[in-house]
């Protein structure tokens, strides 16, 4: 049996920035192929250009060099979630969670009832009414996956969600996160400095260079899925947390 077509694939990706003398050359050239309902993490040094690439896949920015392409069968295939939510502070939360699915036109009742359904899935019933400004950044934090899940993305995109919050809420929502994703098993690229995030999501961990960010490192966390977050505790866990961090030292240290 071959290979499933890729959901996403990046060919001698490049991008620079200005112009020279000032040029900065941020990313690339990358090579990357994510499969359908597959888990990538990237990881990186600061600066490297994993929000560029994020961008790319987004159709936010065009690259330099090179081609980056989805395989999707609808018009709009990617939903992004930002470190900072990105959401709407004068909407209610059923309406931000709404939002994308009013974009798609999709009739006002059958967004209602997916609404409601997502809200419920992440703990937001009853805020369904509220203002996001109300809200704790955890609950915000949710509103905003809530609001990028109702549209049944084909692929996700995920610029550290959780680097905003506190540390215990952050572990709350990467393991509601990981329930979500191995549920919908939904095709994400997911960018994060935290190597626990990564080794407790990701089906693969990618490491980053210093810029321009390549791929130098693969790695396929061992957990078999479902996974919960007992696999924190695995002594793989921490000796693949050990070995990254290792090479992200080097890396931040050549930056
Ligand atoms: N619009 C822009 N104009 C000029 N330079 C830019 C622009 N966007 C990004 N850069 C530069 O490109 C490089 C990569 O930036 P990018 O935000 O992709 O890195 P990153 O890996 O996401 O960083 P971090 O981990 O700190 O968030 C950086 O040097 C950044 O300053």
């Amino acid at each position: 049996m071959g290979e499933p077509h890729p959901k996403l694939q990046a060919t001698g990706l490049t991008r620079t920035f200005g112009r020279a003398p000032h040029a900065v050359d941020a990313l690339g050239p990358l090579e990357l192929a994510v499969a359908p309902g597959e888990f990538v993490c990237v990881v990186g040094p600061s600066g490297c250009g994993k929000s560029t690439l994020l961008r790319i896949a987004a159709g936010l920015l065009r690259p330099s060099t090179g081609t980056l392409s989805i395989r999707a069968t609808s018009p709009r295939p990617a939903a992004m979630i930002f470190q900072d939510y990105g959401i709407y502070d004068w909407k209610t939360v059923r309406a931000n969670v709404r939002f994308g699915l009013d974009v798609q036109r999709v009739p006002r009742r059958e967004a209602d009832a997916r609404a409601d359904a997502w809200l419920a899935r992440t703990g937001l019933s009853a805020f369904a009414d509220a203002y996001p400004s109300t809200l704790s950044g955890g609950m915000r934090q949710r509103v905003a996956i809530a609001r990028a899940l109702a549209v049944e993305p084909e692929l996700l995109l995920m610029d550290e969600p959780f680097a905003a919050l506190d540390a215990q809420l952050r572990t709350i929502l990467q393991e509601e996160l990981l329930d979500l994703v191995q549920a919908t098993r939904t095709t994400t690229l997911f960018v994060t400095h935290s190597l626990e995030e990564a080794l407790l999501l990701g089906d693969r961990v990618l490491v980053m260079s210093a810029r321009p960010g390549r791929i130098i490192a693969e790695h396929h966390p061992p957990f078999p899925r479902p996974r919960t977050a007992a696999v924190r505790d695995a002594p793989e866990f921490t000796a693949l947390k050990g070995a990254l961090r290792e090479l992200l030292r080097k890396e931040a240290v050549t930056a």
